[in-house]
């Protein structure tokens, strides 16, 4: 009976990975009573042969309040079954059990060693979720948890209760964590940091930059702008570089060596091989992409490796009234653990925010009457953030000789691969935005 219930909801979900396909069997693999009225669920779903486990919390009420209506899951009995996420009288309990350090039939809440956790705020789903469900309480931590769940210690728990360790700047600071144990290996459930309740998104403030630019007279120049955000793109790439530096001194570092440098070029012709299968709109570009990747082969020095970001955007930044904290350390979402948590150029990370850039210059132009004559103008803004930035990189620290040039655009368009593809399957109106990285540009 909660089996069928449980199916019905969850396949209406925003967060559950398997829309569009049908729900064979879904069946409770875990179910823990944190406290009277509250489970903790993992269940597992099959669909099309394959399984994926996701993580509830399962209210009951013998009578639902206004303000959970919308959390319904359904009835047994006379017991009302609810996503309790929505309720802030049971989520206080996830507060609780962290700063105790509660265990319950095998479910571990941990607070980080040293840090006090205030058990009275109360809790509010946050607006913008996507493939997982985020938790602020109050305006002191925000804990997000995850739905789909994958075997393993969360690559942003490790790297951020690292980093907090070394007393590390530019991170959000972690408090504490929901772990257990799936296939006999230590799985994170949910990571809860300070809640930075006074920042806005990056890729806001880009995006209000260039709609300031668009607004001004033709003869306004992006630097003449009044919203121009140059000295903001400086001060994120020297945060970034105090990242990488970081990261490189909190986990172990590699190098390249030059005759194993092609492999790096393999892997981005094995992603852009995947790629070309599902995204018709690529085969045009081939070519383009492949000229790049084969520079990389060419490459006669060895390259550093190390942690990185992995999936770094505008939208994973927060500037505060200080400074830009990084967000988000998981790498692309969907990539196999092994995959997110492996060793990389830290070019990587700055190709990523390069191309965010771009989006964030060309996004407003979908759609708009005046695209053609506001081109040259995103072109513009782009060009001036991304040198700006690497101008930041360079001056925090970070380290791209010329020699790097090969294997940042080769990253760069690898990015752009992945954006197709990303694109392509969750916003396809949005890709002609990735497509544009391929089309080579005159020389200004
Ligand atoms: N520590 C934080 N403080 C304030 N807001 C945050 C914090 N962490 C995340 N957010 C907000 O939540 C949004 C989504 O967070 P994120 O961790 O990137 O989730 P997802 O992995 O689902 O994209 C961010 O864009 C930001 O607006
Ligand atoms: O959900 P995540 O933030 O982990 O990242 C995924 O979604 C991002 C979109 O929200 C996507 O980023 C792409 O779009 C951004 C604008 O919305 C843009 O700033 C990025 O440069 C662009 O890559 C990201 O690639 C994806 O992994």
């Amino acid at each position: 009976m909660l089996d069928e219930l449980l199916a019905a909801w969850i396949g209406r979900q925003r967060w559950f990975g398997g829309k569009g396909r049908a729900i064979d069997q879904l069946s409770v693999e875990s179910d823990v009573e944190l406290t009277p009225g509250l489970r903790h669920l993992i269940v597992a779903v099959w669909q099309e042969g394959s399984r994926d486990r996701y993580q509830l919390l399962l209210g009951e009420r013998s009578s639902l309040p206004d303000r959970l209506g919308h959390a319904l899951i359904g009835m047994v009995g006379d017991t009302y079954l609810y996503d309790a996420v929505h309720d802030f009288e049971r989520t206080g309990w996830l507060l609780e059990g962290m700063a105790h350090d509660q265990t319950h039939n095998g479910l571990r809440l941990r607070h980080v060693p040293g840090v006090t956790i205030d058990t009275s705020p109360r809790s509010l789903v946050l607006g913008a979720e996507q493939s997982n469900t985020s938790l602020v309480f109050g305006d002191a931590y925000i804990c997000k948890l995850f739905r789909r769940l994958i075997p393993g210690v969360n690559p942003e728990l490790e790297i951020v209760t690292a980093l907090a360790a070394r007393d590390a700047p530019h991170i959000a600071q972690p408090y504490g964590w929901i772990e257990t144990d799936l296939d006999g290996t230590d799985t994170t459930l949910a990571i809860m940091q300070e809640f930075l309740c006074n920042a806005n998104d990056g890729w806001d403030l880009a995006l209000a930059s260039v709609r300031d630019l668009y607004a001004s007279l033709p003869e306004v120049t992006a630097a003449d702008a009044g919203g121009d955000f140059a000295a903001e793109s400086l001060r994120l790439g020297a945060a970034t570089a105090r990242v990488h530096h970081e990261l490189a001194a909190a986990f172990p570092t590699d190098v390249i060596e030059t005759h194993e440098v092609k492999r790096m070029a393999e892997s981005f012709r094995r992603r852009l091989g995947r790629a070309v299968a599902e995204v018709p709109e690529l085969r045009g570009h081939v070519s383009v992409i492949e000229e790049a990747y084969h520079q990389v082969d060419l490459l006669t020095h060895e390259v550093p490796v190390q942690r990185v970001h992995g999936d770094y955007h505008l939208g994973q930044v927060m500037r505060t009234p200080t400074d830009w904290v990084v967000l988000d350390f998981e790498g692309e979402p969907g990539q196999p653990l092994a995959e997110r948590r492996a060793l990389y150029s830290p070019l990587r990370d700055v190709a990523g925010m390069l191309r965010s850039f771009d989006y964030a210059a060309r996004h407003l132009l979908a759609g708009h009457s005046q695209a053609a004559e506001l081109e040259p103008r995103a072109q513009e803004w782009a060009d001036r953030n991304r040198e700006a930035f690497l101008e930041g990189y360079g001056e925090g620290g970070g380290m791209i000789t010329r020699g790097d040039a090969a294997l940042l655009r080769a990253f760069e368009l690898s990015k752009a691969v992945y954006e197709v593809v990303y694109e392509a399957r969750n916003r396809p109106t949005w890709i002609r935005i990735p497509l544009a990285a391929f089309t080579p540009r005159a020389a200004p």
